[in-house]
């Protein structure tokens, strides 16, 4: 599903009104009407008892009168607070205004503060409110009977249903502008917006819901940006076929370039993620003093134990052009899980995520090998797909981790940019950018995926995705979307944390099951 920021989704409208010639009114009853089918179907009770709809001034308050009008028209009780003066609707939203008026609706009125306050028990009592503030646009901080009525509303017991938009909340950026409703349910026009699936938006939305109100496919397929929310619909849409008749070959052979002495865990959690996402072969390359113990963890890897090694226990310099030869017959690798932080061990790092052949995911060690360096990857033989932290980012990057955190998706597509690769910003909400302008958010994902262990897995899932031939955008894409899902199964069946990162690996069959049926049906 694409995702998008305010002015995207105001040019898609302007684009259907008038090119397409969808009329404006059309579109308005269709997102009315869209959540006031949510409505009834989330909140019967509540809207058996009674809703209030509080109205802005600007055609998200059009939305909320349409609303208005549904409830009324099926016999619900409902009231409509207009927060503007009348002669400020206009167009769309001033025709719904003279219906709803025409259709009898009660309409109350608070234009100024004092006014509000004698109807705060009207949104206090409220069985059901719905926040038709402000929608996409918000343009400034929130402030007079706005703010407090949307305090109010954040006040209320009342589930709270947000028209397009938490009101306060940047469309854009997640981030309250002033004071912003926290909705029980946002249900959006169209699509998707940036602002609402990435933190702190996500925590303003609650419950998602995508309204169609008429715009044609054809508008989005081609005008929207190449911008992605990783849904399971999404995911099962990439998913490729194993033909019956495969064998092994087909699914590719994977190079894990991973572990030294005291991180053996990070190169067996690589593997073990790699082989539970079906990649055909894997070999684990490692010094050799390692080999013995990797092989007893791992029966179905392959293992290469390589010498010298460095008194750390860690592949050295010296083993670069026997790597280089054998990753020749490799479909991709994985460069990085506790491959070790000598100086030696970082020189061989860089050297190898220029070198390797083959598409290689550069993860842990061998980011931290490449601080600072990301335009080295310029030259890189074939494509890389960098998985930082954002720890990891900001050393690649040379900034404070609190700006990687406050500008997630820009900073992820600046690293694509300044590296020519795909990069995954992991965290909460992942992001994925690559050079070509693709970008997406993950929809999947908990804070109990947050542990040690867990990110080796998300790479060797990733390696064994581009093993078995997917292009490196999708493939980082479909792991980051597998690896959060499947930790939202084991919150759901383990428990919110707890769970470990071998679990979410042996979790990732279950999970291309559920895409393989749920592709079946869509
Ligand atoms: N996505 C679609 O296809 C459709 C969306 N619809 C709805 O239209 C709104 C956007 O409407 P718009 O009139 O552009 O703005 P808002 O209603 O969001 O904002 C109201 C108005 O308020 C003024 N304003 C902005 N910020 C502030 C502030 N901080 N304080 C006071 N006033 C403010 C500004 O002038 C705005 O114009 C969208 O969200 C959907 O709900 C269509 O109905 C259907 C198609
Ligand atoms: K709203």
């Amino acid at each position: 599903m694409r995702l998008v920021y305010a002015a995207e989704m105001q040019a898609l409208d302007r684009f259907t009104i008038q090119e397409v010639g969808v009329p404006a009114e059309v579109l308005m009853e269709n997102a009315g009407r869209g959540v006031a089918e949510i409505l009834l179907s989330r909140f019967p009770e509540e809207a058996r008892r009674g809703t209030l709809i509080l109205c802005g001034p600007g055609n998200n308050g059009g939305d909320g009168l349409v609303v208005a009008r549904h409830l009324h028209q099926r016999g619900l009780p409902v009231k409509v607070l207009l927060l503007a003066p009348e002669e400020k609707y206009r167009g769309e939203a001033g025709i719904n205004l003279r219906v709803a008026r025409y259709a009898g609706i009660p309409l109350l009125r608070a234009q100024d503060e004092a006014t509000l306050e004698a109807l705060a028990p009207e949104i206090l009592g409220a069985p059901l409110l719905v926040d038709a503030l402000f929608g996409t646009g918000l343009s400034r901080e929130v402030s007079g009977v706005f703010a407090r009525a949307i305090e109010l509303m954040n006040q209320a017991p009342a589930p709270v249903v947000a028209v397009d938009m938490p009101s306060g909340l940047s469309a854009d950026t997640g981030r309250p502008l002033g004071v912003a409703v926290r909705a029980t349910l946002t249900a959006t026009m169209a699509l998707p917006k940036v602002g609402q699936v990435i933190y702190p938006g996500r925590e303003y939305v609650g419950e998602l819901r995508v309204v169609d109100i008429g715009m044609p496919p054809r508008v989005i397929e081609e005008r929207a940006p190449a911008r992605f929310y990783l849904t399971r619909k999404w995911a099962a849409g990439c998913l490729k076929g194993r033909p019956p008749e495969s064998h092994k070959g087909t699914f590719g052979h994977l190079l894990v370039l991973a572990g030294s002495r005291g991180k053996s865990g990070a190169a067996v959690l690589c593997a073990r993620g790699a082989l539970r996402a079906g990649v055909g072969l894997v070999t684990l390359v490692s010094a050799a003093s390692l080999q013995p113990l990797l092989a007893s963890y791992l029966p179905e890897a392959l293992t290469w134990g390589l010498s010298p090694e460095t008194p750390e226990g860690e592949l050295s310099p010296e083993c670069a052009g026997e790597i280089l030869s054998r990753a020749e017959r490799m479909r991709a690798a994985v460069l990085g899980p506790g491959f070790g932080l000598s100086e030696a061990a970082g020189q061989l790092a860089r050297r190898l995520a220029r070198e390797l052949p083959v598409p290689t995911v550069l993860d842990a060690d061998a980011l931290t090998a490449l601080s600072g360096r990301l335009e080295e990857l310029k030259e890189a033989r074939a494509p890389r797909v960098l998985t930082p932290h954002p720890g990891e980012m900001a050393r690649l990057l040379g900034l404070p981790k609190e700006e990687i955190q406050a500008r997630r998706l820009e900073i992820a597509r600046e690293a694509a940019r300044k590296s020519h690769q795909v990069v995954v910003l992991k965290g909460a909400a992942t992001v994925v950018a690559a050079p070509d302008g693709r970008e997406a958010v993950n929809s999947a994902g908990n804070p109990g995926l947050a542990q040690g262990g867990t990110g080796d897995v998300l790479s060797g899932l990733l390696g064994a995705l581009l093993a078995q031939g997917y292009e490196p955008f999708e493939a980082a894409c479909l792991a980051v979307y597998l690896h959060g899902a499947a930790g939202d199964l084991l919150s759901r069946r383990v428990g919110p944390f707890g769970f470990t990162a071998s679990e979410v690996a042996d979790a990732l069959p279950r999970l291309f099951r559920e895409l393989v049926l749920y592709a079946g049906n869509i």
